[in-house]
């Protein structure tokens, strides 16, 4: 494992399947899924896995013939097996299954594909981990090109027995837009314990998401010039408060790399660090530590003058990380 610096604790992923610390189980409603076999804690690497191949992002012939074609190239045949084994919907009830088998190899990629770089590829075990919305789902996926691999990482601690559930779309919206979403595209009616929640609680999480979307769609007009540097640190420190209520905690790492980036922009050396400290902690617990953007954000905490960002904006005393957020940082233990 060359690619790895000797103090990086993802060395000790698991490679064989008898290590994992899960198994795929049999779960009623939901198909197959994958149910923690020990405690898991967060950030924690819990999958690291090759594709089985990858779909370029612009392609020139039809879809099934082109999937067929890349399953056909798939040396080994336990491989094309445990693809052809995944499970699928949306398949026309006209035909038979058996008659068209480039039809079900597409329906199968389009149930199970996930987003690799520029392309998608397949990961049969990956593939088995189902959906939960906002802070219902506990894992979260990130593809390293240069490991040419996808890394599960346990966004939260995870108690022996409960399924892994990662997000198969941004639920950063009301349940019956996500329920909608996730009927269109996936074929099921998801009852996670978010979407199971009643009346007030439904109500209460259902205002949060969409006020942290509002939110986000707000922060974004600094990069226009449209909102100062105060208030757009002001927002994302109401986000922050907004996830930690509603228990959504992905994307932390990209919401204070921005943090730093508004620090930068106007010259607050003081809470660059600060920020940049926060989204390390953060792209260790979601991307691991051999991620490239986790090298940015320690640039920016350890030389906030050189950040690309720096100066770009009038000097301006910006706001810190909320209380609290920065807590475990020097102590934080991942192995
Ligand atoms: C990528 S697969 C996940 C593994 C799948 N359960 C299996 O048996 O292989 C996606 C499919 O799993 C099912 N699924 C995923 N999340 C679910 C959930 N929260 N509730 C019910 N079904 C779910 C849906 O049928 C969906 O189309």
């Amino acid at each position: 494992y060359k690619f790895y610096s000797a103090n990086e604790p993802e060395i000790h992923a698991p490679q064989s399947p008898s290590l994992y610390p899960f198994v795929v189980a049999d779960l009623p409603g939901r198909g197959k899924g994958l149910v923690a076999t020990r405690d898991i804690a967060q950030g924690e690497l819990v999958l690291r896995e090759p594709p089985l191949f990858l779909v370029p992002p612009s392609i020139s012939e039809e879809p099934a013939p082109l999937i067929w074609r890349l399953l056909q190239m798939v040396s080994a045949p336990a491989d094309r097996e445990a693809f052809l084994n995944l499970s699928y919907v949306h398949f026309p009830e006209v035909l038979d299954p058996a008659a068209y088998p480039e039809e079900v190899a597409l329906a199968i990629f389009q149930t199970n594909a996930v987003k690799a770089g520029d392309g998608v590829g397949i990961f049969p075990r990956m593939a088995r981990i189902n959906h939960g919305c906002s802070s219902a789902f506990n894992v979260v996926y990130t593809w390293r090109e240069r490991e040419h691999a996808l890394f599960v990482h346990a966004l939260k601690n995870i108690r022996k027995g409960q399924e892994l559930l990662t997000t198969y779309t941004d639920t950063k919206r009301s349940r019956q837009e996500r329920r909608s979403f996730l009927w269109q595209q996936y074929g099921f009616e998801c009852a996670c314990a978010v979407c199971s929640l009643h009346a007030a609680a439904l109500q209460a999480s259902d205002e949060r998401l969409t006020r942290i979307s509002r939110h986000y769609t707000y922060l974004a007009t600094w990069g226009h010039g449209k909102i100062n540097g105060v208030e757009a640190i002001s927002t994302i420190n109401k986000i922050w408060e907004l996830e930690d209520e509603e228990g959504y905690w992905s994307e932390r790492g990209r919401l204070a790399a921005d943090g730093a980036w508004i620090a930068a922009a106007h010259s607050d050396a003081a809470a660059v660090r600060l920020w940049a400290q926060l989204a390390i902690k953060w792209y260790i617990i979601e991307l691991g530590h051999g991620s490239d953007l986790i090298r940015e954000v320690e640039q920016a905490a350890g030389y906030p003058e050189q950040h690309p960002a720096w100066g770009s904006r009038e000097p301006t005393k910006i706001g810190r990380p909320p209380a609290g957020s920065l807590d475990g940082v020097l102590t934080t233990n991942h192995s």
